[in-house]
């Protein structure tokens, strides 16, 4: 009888964070771990880039889930592929989520020149040319393809209305709510698709497998504060209260940069 090993906890704070997460999971302490700060003056132009073809259907059924460290958005359409660009083979997208922080001035997980945005969105694709289900490809390398959007705070995003009008139904962890309507998640990424930096690295949570190409694009989306605001009303745990009583809101779901190990990040810009 095969004894399944009992799932480990991890987080972003105190002894489960990051700094103790490669104890539990080797591959955190690995070479080409995400994410990075991405160094303009040292990246690496790449004229040999085909554009990037991103094609979602809108007429996808989800689910939105509040797993206890992001909510997550999985997509179940075999219409929705990713292909061109640095990638050689085609991506299809399994689910989108981002990371955030406990105010406007943190929350990326990527960094530029240093810089660190309000929130990111990972658009999490698997290659389906190589491989025969997402939970095969999510640990070999070219088995994963993100699409990444920095986002800052300014003005509203009607697109992210969307997704954050079911908030309330998955304020609680393990919460679940079903998405019918006609959403798109392409409105979500920024209108300039043919400027990004893109670098081989790993997942940013447990169990940072190192299977993940990181497609970051250059130009920020814009959400207003108040939106922002939005992803912080996310609840971490129902059970585990803070001692005002207070239900411990999920923020600051960001992992520390990585070094870089000589990895070079491509450019699809001059
Ligand atoms: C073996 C089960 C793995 C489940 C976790 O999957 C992930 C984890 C992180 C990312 S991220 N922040 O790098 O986009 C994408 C997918
Ligand atoms: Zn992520």
């Amino acid at each position: 009888k095969s004894h399944e090993s009992k799932p480990v906890a991890w987080g972003y704070e105190g002894d489960i964070g990051p700094c103790n997460w490669h104890k539990y999971f080797p591959k955190a302490g690995g070479k080409r771990q995400s994410p990075i700060d991405i160094d303009t003056s040292a990246t690496q132009y790449d004229g040999s880039f085909k554009p990037l073809r991103i094609h979602y259907d809108s007429h996808m059924c989800s689910s939105l889930t509040n797993n206890g460290h992001t909510f997550c958005m999985s997509v179940n359409s075999d219409q929705c592929n990713l292909s061109g660009g640095p990638l050689e083979d085609k991506y299809r997208l399994l689910q989108f989520h981002c990371h955030w922080g406990s105010d406007d001035t943190k929350g990326s997980e990527h960094t530029v020149d240093g810089h660190q945005y309000a929130a990111e969105l990972h658009l999490v694709h698997w290659n389906t040319d190589k491989f025969k289900s997402a939970d095969e490809a999510i640990e070999k390398n070219q088995g994963i393809a993100v699409l990444t959007a920095f986002i800052k705070a300014g003005k509203e995003h009607r697109g992210w209305n969307h997704v954050l009008s079911h908030f309330k139904d998955i304020k609680k962890v393990q919460g679940t709510s079903t998405v019918n309507e006609d959403f798109n998640p392409k409105c979500l990424l920024p209108e300039n698709q043919t400027d990004y930096w893109t670098y081989e690295g790993s997942l940013t949570t447990p169990p940072c497998h190192e299977s993940v190409r990181f497609i970051i694009f250059k130009e920020v989306v814009e959400v207003s504060s108040e939106q922002l605001a939005q992803f912080r009303s996310l609840c971490v745990c129902s059970s585990r209260k803070r001692d005002t009583g207070e239900d411990e809101h999920l923020v600051d779901n960001f992992r520390p940069i990585q070094p870089l190990n000589g990895r070079v990040v491509k450019a699809s810009f001059q």
